[in-house]
């Protein structure tokens, strides 16, 4: 998949378990998600209450087939071979999973998004064949009980400017109101748990941050023509 392609399926990201779903089942909220127009899913059943062996097995393929429906692509998160179980369309690890590289190796051309907090770790990532970089946390998160400390938006910048190109998302903490200011700073893309998985109306949340992200998007592109 070209770097256009991934671009394009970092801009509204969806990260989501079962852990995460309180406020309703998680079918229910990856298809209003999923009309919403989130462009890529991530199935993280992680934490102490998440779903094992047979259950997570079959939540795993329900989610799948949602988003095959809508032609959106779905990543599991670090379990590389339930990854390859169900031919997913790709994987996410972070820094204490799997080797990047040995990872690219076991799923050939499937999508690869791997974790990064410093430049060099990004530029690691990148020679082992990520094909793009997850940038977080941005801000605080309640969703990821070992997160790195809060980064900011700066992290981006310094990623850019330290001569990163590959496609970025940022995660942790990003909202409807702050999603503007994560593109403005050089991200592809929004990765987002509790913002939609939390929302009163999934569906209407997903509409509203995708628009921002666009429309950031569009006006990043054309300042940078001006230039
Ligand atoms: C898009 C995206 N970015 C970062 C992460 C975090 O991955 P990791 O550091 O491996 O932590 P866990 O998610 O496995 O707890 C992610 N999952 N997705
Ligand atoms: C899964 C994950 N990874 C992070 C990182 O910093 O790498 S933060 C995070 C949790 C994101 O959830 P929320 O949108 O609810 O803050
Ligand atoms: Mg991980």
């Amino acid at each position: 998949m070209n770097q256009d392609q991934i671009r394009h399926y970092l801009q509204m990201y969806l990260v989501v378990g079962s852990v995460n779903c309180k406020a309703s089942d998680p079918i229910t909220i990856v298809k209003a998600a999923l009309s919403g127009g989130v462009t890529l899913v991530q199935f993280r059943e992680k934490g102490a209450d998440a779903l094992q062996g047979a259950d997570l097995l079959r939540l795993a393929l329900q989610i799948q087939a949602l988003c095959r429906a809508e032609g959106v692509p779905f990543i599991i998160n670090d379990d590389v071979d339930l990854a390859l179980e169900i031919d997913a369309d790709g994987v996410h690890i972070g820094q204490d999973d799997e080797n990047a590289a040995e990872v690219r190796d076991r799923i050939g051309d499937r999508i690869l998004g791997v974790s990064a907090h410093t430049v060099s770790e990004a530029r690691l990532a990148v020679q082992h064949g990520a094909d793009y970089l997850g940038i977080g946390p941005i801000y605080p998160t309640h969703s990821k009980d070992d997160a790195h400390e809060v980064q900011g938006t700066a992290i981006l910048c310094e990623l850019r400017e330290n001569g990163i190109h590959v496609p970025l998302v940022g995660i942790g903490g990003i909202t409807e109101e702050r999603a503007a200011e994560v593109i403005k700073a050089g991200a592809d893309g929004v990765a987002v748990i509790s913002a939609i998985t939390e929302a009163k109306d999934v569906h209407e949340t997903v509409v509203r941050m995708k628009s921002k992200v666009g429309n950031t998007l569009r006006e990043r592109i054309t300042s940078q023509r001006l230039i």
